[in-house]
């Protein structure tokens, strides 16, 4: 694992937004894994600006979003589907068909798991996966105690999961119990994976992830048996990291 430290979050944005462009530039038709939450908008910002400067061109990538709450619906403000039109797809040339997001409103949720994990295969696997954590290591929504060999499921949110999604709430009232998630197997295929984190309430999970043990307790470890795996940081969260 290379861990990557940035002096602010507006570097770290621009520098894994380079490392995004550079991929697509490598292949015009990249399979590109997206993460919602605070911590990616930063670098769909840097994104939206690179491609309004022609440096990059979405028209050929396909897209899968690592998970969508169940219950809410595209046009929800809280649904990771507006999220994603919101803060990226709107504002870039990704065709509609291209973008995949698990549907946390279809009739048949288990059906909706194992057709996006194959559509997931049929685009021949996810080459660059970019990544947030939860503060309790959770990656996607898989939250401690997620078996290693997931697919793509149905999962119930943690309790500090909650705690922490409920404030940037919208229009909800309240934060749905349960989502659609790639799972850890889902996730650990991709042949390249970015995790970002920013800020001290990140420091714990980040020490565990360098340092701890790789456990099913902790789902983030499952990425140390990765081998081509960079992790992006900021400084304030680095500020508190020890080393051991
Ligand atoms: O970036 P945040 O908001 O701290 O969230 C951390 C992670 O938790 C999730 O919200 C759960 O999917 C991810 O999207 C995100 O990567």
């Amino acid at each position: 694992m290379d861990l990557i430290v940035f002096n602010t979050k507006n570097e770290a944005n621009v520098y894994v937004a380079g490392l995004i462009v550079q991929e697509i530039n490598k292949n015009a038709f990249l399979t590109l894994g997206l993460a919602t939450g605070e911590t990616p908008k930063g670098i769909y910002n840097d994104l939206i600006k690179r491609y309004r400067e022609n440096k990059v061109s979405f028209k050929n990538i396909t897209t899968f979003n690592l998970d969508e709450y169940i219950g809410l619906h595209p046009e929800s403000p809280d649904s990771y589907h507006f999220y994603m039109q919101e803060k990226l797809f709107n504002h870039i040339d990704c065709p509609k068909e291209n973008i995949h997001i698990p549907n946390g409103c279809a009739e048949d949720l288990n059906n909706e798991c194992e057709n996006y994990e194959k559509l997931i295969e049929e685009s021949g696997g996810i080459e660059l996966q970019l990544l947030g954590i939860g503060i309790n290591g959770h990656i996607g929504f898989n939250e401690p105690g997620t078996a290693f060999d997931t697919h793509t499921h149905i999962t119930k949110l943690a309790p500090s999961t909650i705690e922490a999604n409920t404030p940037l709430l919208v229009e909800e009232k309240k934060l749905p119990s349960h989502a659609l998630s790639m799972g850890l197997k889902t996730i650990r295929q991709a042949k390249k994976i970015i995790l970002v984190a920013f800020g001290k309430q990140k420091a714990d999970a980040i020490q565990r992830l360098l340092n701890g043990e790789v456990s099913e307790g902790f789902p983030a470890s499952i990425l140390k048996r990765h081998s081509d795996i960079k992790i992006v940081i900021d400084s304030e969260l680095n500020n508190e990291l020890k080393v051991e």
